[in-house]
């Protein structure tokens, strides 16, 4: 698998073959009164960081030549950070456009995403100088993971830190689907007055049948717990229940029972369409689907027709199969042939996709990603990443100023630590660690005593073995 290394832009010859080497920005920090590990940099750290001036005779790679590409919004909390390391951050408000965004992305070594953005192995194709993706988010489906791991791009995301804010706003569905409050406030904006009972509830004492007992659905299990509810759950795993919570054997088993269903799923092959008409009709008569993980989790139509036969008494619907580019957009049957006969429905709660969507949960997920792309970055560190192996080294600190940070991503085949170990043997390795994920394998060392002409030849050699997906030598 052909795949271009990096970053061209330091004063050494390395030929037609680009290199990336990397000034390591952090490695003058004292990180004693972190709350994280040692290598986890904190905000404003990075200002301080800038005035390191590597002690090699190299003259490094600048930081501000690195360019990343911010889409839909990222919290202000990740910009700051990234900023403060001195890329240079472009930061736009919605998606873009596939044409668009493939023109955009060939450019950048960074990009940073949310849940809109699609970067399929076309996009990727397109991204010649990429070399780690950010989903300021907790799903990644929306990335072709296993073509990005293949080509050596390393994908990040936060995986729960808007967790507590999906699992409030479905407590606050289910007590207004179970009031019908959607309604009551729709009918007096418009000036009627429409005192009922009729068909309301109380939450207590009711069932609710959660799907997927992750993050998100334990969360929630607790939360719903206290307002005196019963918790069933149903997932693929076996998982340990919280509080007096019940993991049930079958979906069947679930449907039976619950009073409201909620669904917290990935998108995978098998969760799409997972609800569908069969399903809906083995719910109990009158009871409530929520839906705020994945848009094709749901088919649609048949929770229309489920509604409308009053199988279903009320459903709220945070995601949609496509969904608008942008704020301001228009929700039509454009993009999806059924939005007008939903938007038609009594008592079903409609919102743009904002189940993660509070100041909490977008500040942390800013500082999370940003962290983890900063640590890659410049540390070449993958902890966390959701396609590659997880390797670390500590940080090269200035106490070890003629060090030079391999990073070596390969097929993982046979032969390859031997022929690579050949090379690097040659020189003092300090320390090195190497995993491997599928058919990706990831390797770190350091290296001490190298002068600019080692350096090179490091550098040429890894590029020159068939194994290599992209080599990193940062110092
Ligand atoms: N509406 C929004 O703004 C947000 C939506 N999400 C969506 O919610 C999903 C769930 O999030 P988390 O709880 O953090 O994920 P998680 O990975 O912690 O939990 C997902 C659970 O689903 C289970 N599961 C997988 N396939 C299953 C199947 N076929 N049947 C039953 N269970 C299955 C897994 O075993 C796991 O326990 C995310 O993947 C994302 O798509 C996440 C955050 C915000
Ligand atoms: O975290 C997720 O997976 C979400 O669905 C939230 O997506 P968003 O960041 O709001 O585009």
């Amino acid at each position: 698998m052909e795949s271009e290394s990096a970053i061209d832009g330091t004063s050494l010859d390395l030929g037609p073959a680009k290199a990336e080497l990397s000034r390591r920005v952090s490695s003058s920090l004292n990180f004693s009164t972190s709350p994280h590990p040692p290598s986890w940099p904190k905000s404003g750290d990075f200002a301080r960081a800038q005035s390191f001036v590597s002690p090699k005779p190299l003259k490094p790679f600048n930081t501000a030549d690195f360019k990343i590409l911010l889409l839909e919004n990222v919290n202000k909390t990740g910009v700051d950070l990234l900023e403060g390391v001195n890329y240079q951050v472009t930061s736009l408000k919605s998606s873009l456009p596939e044409d668009e965004l493939i023109e955009k992305i060939r450019d950048v070594q960074v990009i940073g995403i949310r849940s809109k953005t699609k970067l399929t192995e076309r996009v990727l194709k397109a991204a010649k100088n990429l070399i780690v993706i950010g989903c300021f988010c907790i799903g990644t489906n929306q990335v072709d993971l296993k073509y990005a791991a293949e080509r050596g791009i390393a994908v990040f995301n936060s995986p729960f830190s808007n967790s507590r804010s999906v699992a409030e706003l479905v407590i606050g569905e289910i007590i207004a689907l179970a009031r019908q409050l959607g309604d009551r406030s729709n009918e007096l904006h418009r000036g009627t007055w429409n005192k009922v009972s009729n068909g309301c509830w109380e939450i207590r004492g009711k069932t609710l049948g959660i799907i997927g007992y992750g993050h998100i659905g334990s969360q929630l299990s607790v939360l719903a717990e206290a307002f005196g509810m019963t918790v069933i759950y149903y997932d693929t795993v076996n998982l340990m229940a919280l509080g007096t919570a019940k993991q049930v054997p079958t979906l069947e088993e679930l449907f039976k029972a619950a009073d409201f269903v909620t669904c917290h799923v990935p998108e995978l092959p098998e969760t799409t369409g997972m609800i569908g008409r069969e399903e809906l009709s083995q719910m109990k008569r009158g009871s409530y689907l929520i839906n705020a993980s994945r848009g094709h989790v749901v088919d649609i139509p048949a929770l229309i027709n489920a509604m409308r036969s009053g199988q279903i008494a009320g459903a709220a619907l945070d995601v949609y199969p496509s969904e608008p580019g942008g704020n301001g957009d228009y929700f039509s049957n454009d993009l999806n042939p059924w939005a007008e006969d939903l938007r038609r429905l009594k008592n079903i709660i409609l919102t743009p996709h904002i189940g993660g969507s509070t100041e909490e949960a977008q500040s942390a997920i800013g500082i999370e990603v940003a962290q983890a792309l900063i640590r890659y970055i410049n540390d070449g560190a993958t902890l966390g990443a959701v396609n590659m192996p997880e390797v670390s080294l500590r940080s090269l600190t200035i106490d070890e100023p003629n060090h030079v940070r391999v990073i070596y991503i390969h097929r993982n085949v046979p032969g390859v630590l031997k022929t690579v170990n050949e090379i690097l043997g040659d020189h003092n390795v300090d320390k090195q660690m190497t995993d491997s994920r599928g058919d990706v394998a990831y390797l770190m060392a350091d290296i001490s005593d190298v002068s600019n002409t080692v350096i090179k030849d490091l550098y040429q050699r890894l590029e020159g073995l068939n194994s290599r997906i992209m080599t990193r030598v940062l110092f």
